[in-house]
């Protein structure tokens, strides 16, 4: 619905009722773009020239009618990109309804600056969901926030669910299979809205990691020695599509106070390390019982984030292999606590957590 305005716009939330009363002229401004999700309400102005004219008032209950897919549908000029921003524990990222092609409808380069948080919409990651391939409904592709391009992502492939079945107005319990970076993965949408996921198995061979690091335990890095500025850590790596480093505590050194530690300072450090040939995600873990872990992470391309799903995966792993704890925990992260739950009889790991929408607009690109 076009809205054509000659006036200043103020948005007022009357009880139930969006009403924009717009009263003078305006100059120019971008794509006036107004949803509205889960009651809440928003309503972006950007800055280029459109005419908007006339008043218009749309109650609550039309704006309940405005689905997620037909803000999307709006036509997308050039050089405006329309998203939904989403979150899980934090860990938030821009999502592309990009079904129509196999090609991302942004560069990694035009990724980085839409998640700059003062230049751009900010988020950990874009996200694209786009079509299937050898028979998946879906696949997913995802920028980091520096552009690169991991192949998997915990959090991310929840707030994909979600934003899939926005999309198709799905209600209920709903699973999807999505073809990754990583392979198959499939997650579900539970009655409660959560969302559970199948992440697959985790890679435990170090050539595969990619690691440097000499196996030990077999070809799998164990409680291996990683040294990081002359301090010797004791890690161990577990891929789960994308690579993790994850350690307990330095050799011989006390048990890790995670929340101690200055993640600026020594995050980059294991992220760039030399034995990681494809950098890594380095999680930092505190062990509070056979049954729950508290972490804290420096990610891949996305430096210190709330969340990482792959990670709060990955570390189950290492702390079952080091002998630490049961192979169902509840791991906290500084955005919240994700269940995980590594199965004995598949051998893959399942999460579950949520995932959120936060709002949509579109982006001047
Ligand atoms: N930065 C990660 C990708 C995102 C992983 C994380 N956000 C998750 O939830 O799994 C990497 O480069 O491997």
């Amino acid at each position: 619905m076009e809205i054509a305005a000659t006036s200043t716009v103020s948005v007022a939330l009357q009880s139930r009722r969006l009403s924009l009363a717009l009263s003078k002229k305006l100059g120019s401004f971008s794509s006036l773009s107004f949803g509205c999700f889960e009651r809440k309400y928003c309503v972006g102005i950007g800055s280029s020239s459109v005419r908007v004219s006339a008043a218009a008032s749309m109650d609550a209950v039309t704006a309940e009618k405005i689905s997620p897919a037909s803000f999307l549908d709006k036509r997308e000029s050039g050089g405006v990109l329309h998203f939904v921003k989403y979150h899980g524990l934090g860990n938030d990222f821009i999502l592309v309804d990009n079904r129509d092609s196999s090609e991302p409808k942004i560069t990694q380069e035009q990724a980085a600056k839409l998640c700059d948080r003062n230049f751009g919409v900010g988020a950990d990651g874009v996200i694209f969901a786009m079509p299937g391939v050898n028979g998946t409904d879906y696949s997913m592709r995802i920028f980091n926030s520096d552009g690169s391009e991991p192949e998997m992502c915990g959090n991310g492939v929840r707030c994909f669910a979600r934003f899939i079945s926005e999309l198709q107005n799905l209600q209920g319990k709903h699973s999807f299979t999505i073809h990754t970076g990583a392979g198959l993965i499939v997650p579900e949408i539970q009655e409660d809205g959560q969302v559970k996921v199948d992440m697959g198995k985790p890679i435990l061979k170090a050539q595969d990691v990619p690691t440097k690091l000499p196996g030990n335990k077999g070809e799998a890095v164990i409680q291996g020695e990683l040294v990081v500025d002359g301090v010797s850590w004791n890690v161990t790596c577990v891929s789960m599509g994308n690579p993790h480093c994850i350690t307990f505590g330095k050799k011989g050194g006390p048990k890790l106070k995670v929340d101690d530690l200055n993640l600026p300072e020594i995050g980059p450090k294991f992220e760039n390390h030399e034995m990681f040939p494809a950098r890594t995600n380095t999680e930092f873990v505190e062990v509070l019982s056979r049954s729950h872990l508290k972490m804290r992470v420096w990610e891949r391309g996305a430096g210190a984030t709330l969340a990482c799903g792959t990670g709060a995966c990955a570390l189950v792993v290492a702390a079952v292999l080091e002998g630490r704890a049961n192979r169902k925990c509840t791991v906290d992260l500084p955005g919240g606590p994700l269940e995980i739950e590594w199965k004995q009889e598949d051998n893959h790991i399942y999460m579950t957590g949520p995932a959120e929408a936060v709002f949509y607009g579109s982006a001047l690109l």
